[in-house]
């Protein structure tokens, strides 16, 4: 009899939402997977302790003065497991490290774009919770994954409840397997049923608070918004070959069906579980195997009912938005992405209001001209010239 040898993950993000579920998955399966490295960016005291606890054999920190005080901090405790680095380089280097299996990608926002796509390109498994990467970079993202022969499994809920509901193997355009569309389900947000009006006066603290997920500031500020259903529409038209006609947003204020997929036969094949990131994150983990993930059973009586309706795009203009960054095609999803970013951090720290986040967006995406999206250095350049532009209105406004 063989014995297969654990798999060994790296945790690109580990001290996040993303990163803290996936570590209490693999926690529960000890003899399947070894933890291999660990990264964040600032949260120097989660990640002494992730290394205490865990023994990665790397971790890396942002900064060369956190490496050094976690190098200290892990020694005075007799620790010479885990080896300490820092910088983006090194985030790239861990992230393609040929010892690795698996990698996830749960580090929040553009920052996440190079060291997926390392992980892309070493050919790794890559578990995809990092939207952001995906939406500057969809074309350029999937022909390396093609290039590379990574595997790409999705963990956002939505496009991991498509996945489980598409057939195995499905590449190559959703006619051919009998798809006629994508329901992409959103919560609404905390403000579903709010009057515009009252919009202007939505605090961080309010936006944070998302009815059913706990999740990073920054997605729970984008499901507010319904930003984040718009870059999941993005997302899912990469992942699955969609056009955007084909993928269509349905509101489902309980985030008990994930997504669904419509065939042309009239069949919908929906995914339902409790709104925990434990299953798409145990999904992607064993993949084609099914394991446990700590979640409870899906009580449907206690669910009692499930309701649907249209999105406003008035109230919510975020994801009209997204549409059509992603019918501009190029750069233009990069510019959203990034003017989006500005705009969340400012509206978190009290300089823009929360309408407001979407007025950015809107005036960067007209501010700048759409170039075709061929090389990391366009997006990357296109990147940074949308946070200059969204931050020259930002002054403006409170000027
Ligand atoms: N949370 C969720 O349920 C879901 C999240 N996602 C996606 O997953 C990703 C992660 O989300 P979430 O876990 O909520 O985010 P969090 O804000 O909770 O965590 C973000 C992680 O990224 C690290 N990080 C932040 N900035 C940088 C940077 N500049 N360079 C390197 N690392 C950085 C953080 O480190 P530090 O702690 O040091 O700041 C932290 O480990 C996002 O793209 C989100 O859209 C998708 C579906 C669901
Ligand atoms: C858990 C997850 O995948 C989030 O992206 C979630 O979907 C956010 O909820 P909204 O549907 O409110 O955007
Ligand atoms: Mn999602």
């Amino acid at each position: 009899m063989t014995v297969s040898s654990p798999l060994k993950v790296s945790v690109l993000g580990a001290t996040g939402s993303i990163g803290r579920s996936t570590l209490d998955v693999l926690a529960r399966h000890p003899e399947r997977y070894r933890l291999h490295a660990v990264t964040a960016q600032r949260s120097r005291e989660a990640l002494r302790d992730l290394c205490l606890a865990w023994s990665p054999a790397r971790a890396v920190i942002g900064s060369a003065a956190d490496a050094e005080w976690l190098r200290a901090e892990l020694g005075a405790a007799g620790h010479v497991a885990t080896e300490v680095s820092s910088g983006e380089q090194a985030l790239i280097e861990v992230a393609g490290d040929p010892d690795a299996d698996v990698v996830m990608a749960a580090i929040v926002g553009a920052a996440g774009l190079l060291p997926t796509l390392a992980a892309v390109e070493a050919g790794k498994r890559v578990l995809l919770a990092n939207k952001e990467a995906l939406v500057m970079s969809g074309s350029l993202f999937m022909q390396a994954v093609a290039r590379a022969g990574a595997t790409l499994l999705p963990i956002d809920s939505e496009h991991n409840a498509i996945y489980q509901c598409l057939p195995m193997q499905h590449r190559g355009g959703l006619e051919r397997l009998g798809v006629s569309r994508l329901l992409l389900t959103a919560s609404g947000g905390p403000f579903r049923e709010w009057a515009s009006a009252d919009l202007a006066e939505v605090t961080p603290a309010q936006a944070c608070a998302h009815p059913n997920w706990s999740m990073g500031q920054k997605i729970s500020v984008d499901s507010a918004t319904l930003m984040n259903k718009g870059l999941e529409l993005i997302e899912a038209c990469w992942l699955f070959d969609a056009t955007p006609a084909q993928v269509e947003v349905v509101v489902h204020p309980q985030s008990i069906v994930h997504s669904m997929v419509g065939y042309s036969d009239g069949s919908v094949l929906a995914q339902l579980g409790n709104p925990d990131m434990r299953t798409p994150i145990a999904y992607g983990l064993a993949w084609p195997e099914r394991i446990d993930a700590g979640v409870a059973a899906l009580d449907l009586f206690t669910v009692g009912r499930l309701d649907f309706e249209p999105p406003d795009e008035q109230r919510f203009p975020c994801l009209r938005l997204a549409r059509q960054a992603m019918a501009a095609g190029g750069t233009a999803p990069a510019v959203l992405n990034a003017a989006n970013e500005v705009a969340v951090q400012a509206f978190l720290a009290g300089r823009l209001s929360f309408p407001g986040i979407a007025r950015v967006v809107a005036a960067t995406l007209e501010a700048l001209e759409v170039h075709a999206a061929d090389s990391l250095d366009v997006i990357m350049c296109e990147d940074a010239r949308a946070r200059r532009t969204a931050e020259a209105l930002l002054q403006q406004r409170s000027g």
